[in-house]
């Protein structure tokens, strides 16, 4: 707080303080942002136009000449911002780009589809005597006992053990939402048999939240930090049944409700993806984001089973659409960004499903199936990948 004496203080030498401020934020050079431009830009707009207001009536001639050489020097500290504002601006150009080239080599070195492994905490009422113990022999491989002396071992491309906490398994999630941001399509999704701690790991826990909402906060500042002006649409849907369903719009629940346009699988002629009649409604930040994020998870099908209390009966596909019309060297000038929860397989006999669950549980199990055949494809990189 500044007490009346420096507040007249201030008023009184308004110059000064536009350059003490200039020159603390050139100090600061190490920490080149683009905050730190537009805080610049902030001040020097806020400047008087070549110190023109500064003193309205000159005294006398010396006031005057003092006056015009503060004047004079004020002006060549702005023109000399300016010629930093610019070069620095190219500067932070230039890291940008070496950043995205780093970050993809990185990205292909450790490859384009990468697996991770989460093995779940067992609660203590879970019945221990049923489940086979799984260890996590390493960072990247996990044993899992078959029986007393047999046992198999499986690698990956990380294995988060039963301690791991969100922020861990998300720290491995992030430099695919940077290279989202440059323009790359990505698919974060987890997999797993029911009960293993899918939902957990994407949507997570009030009091945790999961990759999903994690990565629309990171996606979000790092848009605000980046020089360039973005555009975000957020889609939700479901398959449930083999049926596509909308999960931003309102599902009929009288007979009189209008029943919402039927969506379709599209391929567009770029070899991409397209969901026919999918709402995208536009979000400007995080708030906005997770706002449709908790809605759509709240009409989800979900059902308590014999494995989980609160079963995901459907797979959830949530997508960011990103689009940065002042980028030109981005990857692509509109991409996507999916996060997939899958509905967990599950075996019949175990769960004792019938009737409804039954169904369910067979349509999750038959479309995984189908999913696994995919990604066998496109890792063996055939020619034919059977995406229908
Ligand atoms: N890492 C974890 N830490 C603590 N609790 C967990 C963890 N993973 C899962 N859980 C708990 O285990 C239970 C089952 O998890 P979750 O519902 O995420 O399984 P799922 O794989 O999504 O199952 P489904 O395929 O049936 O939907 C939940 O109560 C969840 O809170």
């Amino acid at each position: 707080m500044l007490s009346s004496e420096d507040k007249t203080m201030e008023s009184r030498k308004p110059v000064h303080k536009l350059s003490e401020t200039i020159h603390s934020l050139l100090g600061w050079k190490s920490h080149v942002t683009s905050n730190w431009v537009k805080s610049v830009c902030d001040i020097m707009k806020s400047a008087p136009p070549d110190g023109a207001s500064i003193i309205s009536k000159p005294i006398n001639g010396v006031m005057e000449n003092s006056m015009k050489k503060k004047n004079d020097e004020l002006h060549n500290s702005v023109l000399k911002i300016e010629d930093e504002i610019v070069a620095l601006t190219a500067y932070i150009n230039q890291l940008n780009t070496q950043r995205r080239q780093v970050l993809n080599e990185f990205l292909d070195l450790r490859g384009n589809i990468r697996v991770f492994c989460r093995i779940r905490p067992i609660a203590v009422p879970e019945n221990f005597g049923q489940l086979k113990a799984v260890a996590a022999l390493d960072s990247s491989n996990v044993v899992l006992k078959l029986a007393e002396n047999k046992s198999k071992t499986y690698s990956f491309d990380k294995v988060f053990h039963p301690g791991s906490s969100q922020d861990e398994v998300f720290a491995e999630v992030e430099p695919v939402i940077k290279s989202a941001l440059d323009g790359y399509n990505a698919c974060i999704f987890a997999y797993g048999q029911t009960g293993t701690g899918k939902s957990f790991t994407m949507e997570g826990i009030p009091q945790s939240p999961g990759v999903v909402a994690r990565s629309m906060e990171a996606i979000f500042k790092q848009a605000v930090d980046s020089n360039h002006v973005y555009v975000f649409t957020f889609s939700m849907l479901e398959i449930y049944l083999g049926n596509l369903k909308d999960l931003l719009v309102p599902q009929p629940t009288k007979v009189m409700d209008p029943t919402p346009p039927c969506l379709s699988i599209q391929t567009d002629p770029k070899g991409g993806i397209d969901i026919d009649n999918l709402v995208a409604i536009p979000v400007t930040d995080v708030n906005q984001a997770l706002k449709l994020y908790k809605l759509g998870c709240r009409f989800r099908s979900t059902a308590s089973t014999n494995s989980n209390k609160t079963s995901s009966r459907s797979h959830c596909l949530i997508c960011l659409s990103i689009t940065c019309l002042d980028a030109p060297e981005r990857r692509r000038e509109t991409n996507k960004l999916w996060f997939v929860d899958l509905g967990g397989s599950e075996r019949v006999l175990k769960t004792k499903a019938s009737g409804r669950r039954l169904d369910e549980g067979k349509a999750i199990n038959l479309s995984l199936s189908a999913l696994g055949d995919v990604i066998h494809a496109l890792q063996k990189k055939n020619c034919h990948v059977p995406y229908r």
